[in-house]
């Protein structure tokens, strides 16, 4: 489907969605390089953490690399934080002097698209910005082999580690999802199959994807900026046919929904929780210092079956709050520049962690 004149001078925004390993990283950095002259901004989901940022943003300093700015989005689920998060980055871009010509969205692949594509539909954005496209890389050796992923384990650890992200349906229907909702599904890693293996991983994802969408192999994401940019698919009018698994099962108790209460999409639509996972959101004081924190979510961390700490809280003598993520060993702080209201975090662990261990620990703060 083709954007009609009226919206022709809407920017293109491509979503690119795919397992952890699947090589969107690798893609993304490919079409920055071959995409140069245009002025793309390229909107990164947390979890892209996990090797997309440090090498991204470093690529930048190339002067090949495309990439005007990377924005890195707080939450790694943005079907929750379309409106808190997603929303505000994309007017903040579209407000700009200079717009970008082109916005490129990576998403984890856990935080399903079709959210993000119903997002292009809120008032602000919606006559500005139109979905390009929405592709899914794939992971051909991994496909072939009847798995979805290359490592199954980490992107089921990735999906953990996140309280925001649904818990519930296996990660089969995920990768239904990220097929029924694309316009362009790149084969990647091709090199590691023989070309019998491919054209059978192609027939299977011909039959899982909607009529007419394209598939193409790649080698290293290697594909020129033309195959990937402007493909004026408007998926943002065109949703028929692309409702996931996820979706039905949550629209089941709510007909009604629309764009409208997107606002309050995450406080009544997602219920999180999972046998295997639980979430508790602690009310803490004031801490001492960035030090005191640091300590106190380390030894947080520590407790058994804990798998992530993050949230917003107060410091004593300081206006802004201090933002805290800790995943595994490693406990990042730094204080908010907007101010957020502070003093809440979250804890994600497996079920029958010992919680009020950890509220001894967090709520030992100075103040209360
Ligand atoms: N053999 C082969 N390896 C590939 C190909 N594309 C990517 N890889 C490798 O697969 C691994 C994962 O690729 P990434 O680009 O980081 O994939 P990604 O996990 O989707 O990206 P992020 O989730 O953003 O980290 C890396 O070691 C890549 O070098 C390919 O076409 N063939």
């Amino acid at each position: 489907m083709s954007a009609g004149p009226s919206s022709s001078a809407k920017i293109p925004a491509t979503i690119v969605t795919g397992f952890l390993g699947a090589g969107k990283t690798t893609l993304l950095t490919n079409l920055l390089t071959e995409a140069k002259g245009k002025r793309i901004a390229l909107i990164v989901n947390e979890f892209g953490d996990m090797g997309f940022d440090g090498s991204l943003v470093d690529g930048c300093a190339d002067p090949n690399c495309a990439a005007e700015e990377v924005v890195e989005l707080t939450n790694g689920c943005i079907c929750c934080t379309v409106a808190d998060d997603f929303l505000p980055t994309m007017e903040m871009l579209i407000s700009r002097d200079q717009a970008p010509d082109h916005i490129v969205i990576e998403t984890s692949g856990l935080a399903l698209p079709q959210p993000l594509v119903r997002a292009f539909s809120w008032p602000s954005v919606r006559n500005r910005v139109t979905v390009d496209a929405v592709v899914t890389v794939v992971d051909t050796a991994a496909v072939a082999e009847g798995r979805v992923a290359a490592d199954e384990a980490a992107v089921a650890a990735q999906r953990a580690a996140d309280e925001a992200l649904d818990h519930d349906s296996p990660v089969e229907e995920l990768f239904a999802d990220q097929l029924v909702c694309a316009d362009l599904v790149v084969l990647n890693k091709s090199d590691l199959v023989d070309a019998e293996t491919l054209d059978r991983v192609r027939q299977s994802v011909a039959a899982r994807v909607r009529p007419a969408v394209e598939i193409v192999a790649a080698e290293r994401g290697s594909l020129a900026a033309d195959v990937l940019l402007g493909r004026a698919s408007a998926s943002e009018d065109d949703m028929t046919g692309r409702a996931g698994h996820h979706e039905a099962h949550h629209h089941d108790d709510d007909d009604d929904h629309d764009h409208d209460d997107d606002h309050d999409h995450h406080h009544h639509h997602h219920d999180h929780d999972h046998d295997e996972f639980a979430s508790h959101v602690i009310e803490t004081g004031v801490f001492a210092g960035l030090d005191d924190i640091r300590d106190k979510v380390a030894a947080a961390m520590a407790v058994p079956g804990v798998l992530r700490i993050k949230g917003a809280v107060a410091v004593a003598g300081k206006p802004a709050p201090a933002m805290v993520q800790a995943v595994g060993p490693r406990v990042e702080t730094w204080f908010a520049r907007d101010a957020r209201a502070p003093g809440r975090l979250v804890v994600i662990g497996l079920s029958g962690f010992d919680l009020s261990r950890i509220e001894d620990i967090l709520r030992a703060t100075v103040a209360a």
